[in-house]
């Protein structure tokens, strides 16, 4: 029997950016692993990297140092197997919401054909906006157009999916049923996904196993089993371990403040 390769592997991952005050150290030494159809979040202070890792694993970017594999292979360019949803949905305002669905294969491929218009109708009804495929992106609510990013990230139906924050420029409630929208769609279809958010309660209710890095230089400060099975509720989220486990990683992102200077004496 042979082993299957694990989704995403980092091996001392380093990434440094030159910037106009010097090089820039992102990332320094990330080790992690994600089994296939894991469902990953991560989570950290802002500016320690957490995009990076999501950009350096879609091959939008390769990495200074260090090894990256996915389902086996190393990273060398971007790939199509992954699919990415970004905090923004960063849609064509005036291209229809089923143009936006089929862009990536327009843009690679310059023409498409009837079997990719009826994927692009088949994954707007699963992610609830059948019907929708002719509006305009404006004519469509902050948690619709985000539906219309994750229909695109699906449309080629990715092994991984890539996720930075997207709920987060959404109102709380929307942000709770596009969180529990996102669990349908991947226990109907089960895939990767690396789960980029600030939200402790949003990363307990989605996720398998929780990442959590440092301060930039960015590295994997823990990385933590969700204690919760599925199907996910509200009610379980409110269990006393699931409470002490969201207060272990609050304790773990949250510094204490550092005492005040003493004033100096007169
Ligand atoms: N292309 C780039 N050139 C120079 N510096 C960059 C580049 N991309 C990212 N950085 C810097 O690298 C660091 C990590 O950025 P990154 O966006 O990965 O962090 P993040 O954890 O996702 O932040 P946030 O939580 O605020 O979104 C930051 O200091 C950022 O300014």
């Amino acid at each position: 029997m042979t082993l299957a390769p694990p989704a995403i592997s980092f091996q001392d991952v380093a990434q440094v950016f030159a910037t106009k005050s010097g090089p820039l150290t992102a990332l320094g030494g990330v080790n992690l692993e994600v089994a296939q159809h894991e469902f990953v979040a991560v989570l950290g202070p802002s500016g320690c990297g957490k995009s990076t890792l999501l950009r350096l694993t879609s091959g939008l970017m390769m990495p200074s140092a260090g090894q990256i594999t996915v389902l086996g292979l190393p990273v060398t360019r971007p790939r199509e197997d992954v699919g990415i949803v970004f905090q923004q949905p960063t849609l064509l305002p005036w291209a229809s919401v089923e143009e936006n669905v089929v862009f990536p294969v327009k843009h690679t491929k310059g023409r498409v054909g009837p079997a990719h218009r009826d994927r692009a109708r088949e994954i707007l009804e699963t992610v609830g906006l059948g019907g929708f495929g002719k509006r305009l992106p404006g004519e469509l609510s902050g948690g619709m157009q985000q539906r219309v990013g994750i229909a695109r990230a699906l449309f080629l139906n990715p092994d991984l999916l890539m996720m930075d924050e997207p709920f987060s420029a959404l109102d709380a409630l929307t942000r709770d049923e596009m969180g529990y929208e996102l669990l349908r769609l991947w226990q109907a279809s089960p895939k990767t996904v690396m789960f980029i958010t600030h939200s402790i309660p949003e990363a307990v209710l989605l996720a398998d196993r929780v990442l959590v890095m440092s301060e930039r230089p960015g590295r994997v400060i823990a990385d933590l089993k969700v204690p919760l099975g599925r199907p996910r509720s509200e009610e379980s989220l409110r269990a006393p371990e699931v409470q002490e486990f969201a207060a272990h990683l609050r304790s773990l992102l949250i510094k204490p403040a550092k005492p005040s200077p003493k004033p100096e004496a007169a």
